[in-house]
């Protein structure tokens, strides 16, 4: 991103070497408390440079540090180690899920801080996922007064299947030809409908000039974290970032404006989901839309905070699940044999249920966490291998000892990383390389069996735990149950596919796929047979 920004750069080479010879002198003369284990000083990772320490590693893409993470992990196990980054607090990578549980259970010592709202305050601000403290605890409340049992019903049984079929008959139009399909883009679409639909009462698209904007402004806020130098490249490199957050912050102040002219018209009122699960007929959607924004309004007087805190909650909600469903498809069409057993799961699910014909367009929401457990794993397996949010970042508020006795000094910096933690072979053992879904599953092969959430950090723990992991869980398993059993997906190359910068897990390039609709001729036989025999 910076380097496609090389254009800008016209007189200011001179004081960018400048401004940078500057701030690494500063850095080294620069008087930090040190971390010791046990009073020694703890190890380094592999290619720690004098003076750079890790910079280097954190200037490469953001693929290769990653890589970089996970050898750190094969060579030194559950070992915290220092990181060092000119310009940066004193730093840690913690590996061992005792340490992360540590840091899970003592959220007021291992906060956000400085480090990550100062990266991500432009665009974020005062949002759920950059605040601490009160400011946080009252954006929960009114996040899990939206998220109730009810709006999640809602959400399961009227908006995600009206959305899905959507995508469906999309693809059904592309299916048979030489047509090529960005799958990141169908799932993309079912999200953002959804995010936007329900929690804004907004008709929002993933091409739209908002879901571009924020796709740009993510890129360029993660960056940040791997370029310790960012508030100065931004001076030159830096007008398309901030053209793309003004471009969001102006979105999500319309949609307050908007929520607050709903409320005063009386149009947007919580209460009214539970009507809607009883009506027959209608468009039930217009009738529920505008809960979240308006418990965000109910909880945060100020209107700027709670812009901030609708667009924090939007992308939580939308680039996460639908990244992690396009993740799911390239290890499904890579792993034919796991495709083929969501496919029979489905059957068992519409063959009991459900008359023949039904199978050309199945109930989604006969599918969910319980009734297909196989496919339930097979989402947890490709949040393992591809963790939406691939790193996390504390900073320590105090002096603080991590249970295998790191001492860290006040503002000190811990990292952990999923990517690296959730391919551990002491975790996962010897095959944790391997796309294997029955690893979490029961014995019996009858329920999905999650992890703690010190080994398996994917939706965060502690108090800080994701709010939407069940949204999460009930959209995959509906999605994925579905396509896959009314489509085959050829990939278009077998590139090893890659992540591109963002504070998400974005797949570089999209995955472009040729789509084919499934015949359900012998699907139609073989669940006629099922029901003569029941
Ligand atoms: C596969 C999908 C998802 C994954 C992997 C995921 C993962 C996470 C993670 C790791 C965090 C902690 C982030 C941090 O504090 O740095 C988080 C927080 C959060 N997530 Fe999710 N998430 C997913 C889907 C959702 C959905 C559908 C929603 C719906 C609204 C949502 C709402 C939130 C919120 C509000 C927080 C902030 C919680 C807090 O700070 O108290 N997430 N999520």
């Amino acid at each position: 991103m910076v380097l496609n920004d090389l254009k800008e750069l016209q007189p200011a080479h001179y004081a960018l070497g400048v401004v940078i010879v500057g701030l690494l002198l500063r850095a080294l003369f620069f008087t930090r408390g040190t971390i010791t284990r046990h009073g020694q000083p703890i190890k380094k990772p592999p290619n720690t440079l004098p003076l750079v320490g890790n910079g280097i590693q954190f200037l490469q893409s953001r693929w290769k540090l990653f890589h970089w993470f996970a050898k750190c992990e094969r060579q030194f196990g559950y070992e915290t180690v220092q990181l060092t980054v000119p310009t940066l607090p004193p730093g840690v990578l913690i590996q061992d899920p005792r340490n992360l549980e540590y840091v899970f259970k003592n959220e007021g010592v291992f906060t956000k801080g400085t480090f990550v709202k100062g990266r991500s305050w432009d665009l974020f601000g005062n949002g759920i996922i950059n605040a601490d403290g009160e400011l946080w605890k009252v954006q929960r409340k009114a996040g899990l007064s939206f998220l109730n049992t009810a709006n999640l019903r809602v959400l399961t049984d009227v908006a995600l299947p009206q959305y899905l079929f959507e995508s469906v008959d999309d693809l059904r139009s592309h299916a048979g030809g030489e047509d090529v399909v960005d799958l990141q883009h169908v799932f993309h679409e079912i999200t953002t409908k959804l995010m936007g639909k329900m929690a804004y009462n907004m008709e929002m698209h993933a091409d739209d000039e908002f879901s571009t904007s924020f796709d740009y402004a993510s890129g360029g806020t993660a960056e940040r974290f791997q370029n310790p130098l960012w508030q100065v490249t931004e001076i030159f490199f830096g007008s398309k970032l901030r053209k793309s957050i003004k471009i969001v912050k102006d979105f999500g102040q319309r949609i307050v404006s908007k929520a607050v002219r709903d409320k005063a018209d009386g149009t947007c009122n919580s209460s009214k989901v539970k009507e809607v699960l009883s009506q027959e007929s209608g468009d039930k959607l217009d009738q529920i839309s505008g809960s979240l924004i308006q418990s965000l309004l109910d909880a945060i007087g100020n209107e700027e905070m709670v812009a901030d805190a609708a667009l924090t909650y939007l992308s939580a909600g939308r680039d996460t699940t639908g990244q992690a469903l396009t993740w799911t498809f390239y290890l499904l069409m890579r792993n034919p044999e796991a495709t083929a057993k969501v496919r029979q799961e489905v059957q068992h699910c519409l063959s009991e249920q459900q008359e023949a014909e039904e199978m050309e367009r199945p109930n989604p929401t006969l599918f969910n966490p319980i009734s297909t457990p196989y496919t339930m794993a097979v989402f947890y397996e490709a949040l393992r291998l591809f963790p939406p949010i691939p790193f996390e970042i504390r900073q320590c508020t105090q002096d603080a000892t991590l249970p295998d006795g790191t001492f860290l000094p006040k503002d000190s910096v811990l990292v952990w990383c999923l990517w690296a933690m959730q391919r551990s072979k002491i975790t996962w053992g010897e095959n944790a390389d391997d796309f294997r879904p029955e690893r979490f599953l029961s014995e019996d092969g009858s329920k999905a069996i999650s992890r703690s959430t010190s080994e398996f950090p994917v939706f965060n723990g502690g108090p800080r735990t994701c709010l939407g992991k069940k949204m999460a869980e009930a959209i995959a398993v509906q999605v994925i149950a579905t396509m896959a059993w009314l489509f085959d997906f050829a990939p278009l190359d077998d590139r090893e596919r890659v992540s591109k910068s963002s504070l998400t897990m974005p797949m570089e390039g999209g995955l472009p796929v040729v789509v084919k609709a499934r015949s359900m001729g012998a699907e139609i036989k073989a669940g006629t047979a099922a029901k003569t025999v029941n």
